[in-house]
């Protein structure tokens, strides 16, 4: 164990538990390293990244292109699990559970926002943000109210019945974070998530995001070249030979 802790929440004052009781940060990396094996050679692209995340903090990923970003909100994110080092969850490990375990958590707790939004070409938008709520188990009445809301409040309110090709750019995406936060998932990882828009659109489309983050007290990491965007999270990061430093 590195010096990361694990076990403590440094902006929490104890709550109505008591001054005494400790909960831990929603999410740990810890020492996380993460290799890719190019041909003969292996590529340490994540070499002990470590940082502590708290409930309700966003914070802006910024790297130069190939430096890992990508890697890093997926080992967060759960999608791949570190070599060696460790994530945890409200205090608890991860890369030891299963591969079931490690999808239900993703299912229920995380959403993922890519540069290209990855909605399935032959249904709706309301369809797009209902499907995940589906599968998670929501009754199709529920799933679809939330969805009509959502979508509403991404100002896409008379698009509900559009296919992603009848959409614009912009339009996609924010169907595309709608769906990411359709089963109200505690932590958001977004991977340029504006990185395809024009600017005024990327600015608008990553403002409508962090306000979504912050009106639903969701967690968010997002990785992002624009500067000007990254300030208006609560916190910067940035990826220096494979290990996560604040900036
Ligand atoms: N599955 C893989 N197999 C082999 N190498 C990989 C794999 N995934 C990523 N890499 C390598 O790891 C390095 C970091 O990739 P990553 O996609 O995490 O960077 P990034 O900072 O997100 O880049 P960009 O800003 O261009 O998206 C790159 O050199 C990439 O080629």
């Amino acid at each position: 164990m590195s010096d990361v802790d694990t076990h403590t929440d440094p902006q929490d004052d104890g709550g109505p538990g008591g001054a005494y009781e400790e909960r831990p940060p929603l999410l740990v990396l810890d020492g996380v390293v993460r290799r890719y094996r190019q041909g003969e050679a292996t590529l340490e692209v994540l070499a002990g990244a470590s940082m502590v995340m708290n409930a309700g903090e966003s914070i802006a990923l910024i790297a130069p292109s190939g430096t890992g970003k990508s890697t890093l909100l997926h080992v967060a994110g759960l999608l791949e699990r570190p070599d060696s080092g460790e994530v945890f969850l409200d205090g608890e490990p991860t890369s030891g559970l299963s591969d079931d375990a490690r999808t239900a958590i993703r299912r229920n707790q995380i959403g993922f926002v890519y540069q290209f939004h990855h909605l399935l070409p032959e249904f709706s938008a309301l369809e797009n943000v209902v499907m995940p709520q589906l599968i998670r188990g929501l009754a199709p009445a529920e799933a679809k109210s939330r969805a009509e809301d959502l979508l509403g409040y991404l100002g896409l309110g008379k698009r509900l019945t559009h296919r992603p090709a009848e959409l614009s750019g912009g339009e996609q995406q924010r169907v595309a974070i709608a769906r990411a936060v359709a089963n109200a998932p505690r932590l958001l990882f977004a991977d340029e998530p504006t990185g395809n828009l024009d600017p005024t659109t990327s600015a608008h489309v990553f403002q409508t995001l962090t306000a979504l983050a912050r009106a639903s007290g969701l967690s968010a990491m997002v990785a992002t070249h624009n500067l000007d965007l990254a300030a208006t999270l609560d916190r910067r990061v940035t990826l220096r030979d494979g290990v996560l430093v604040e900036v």
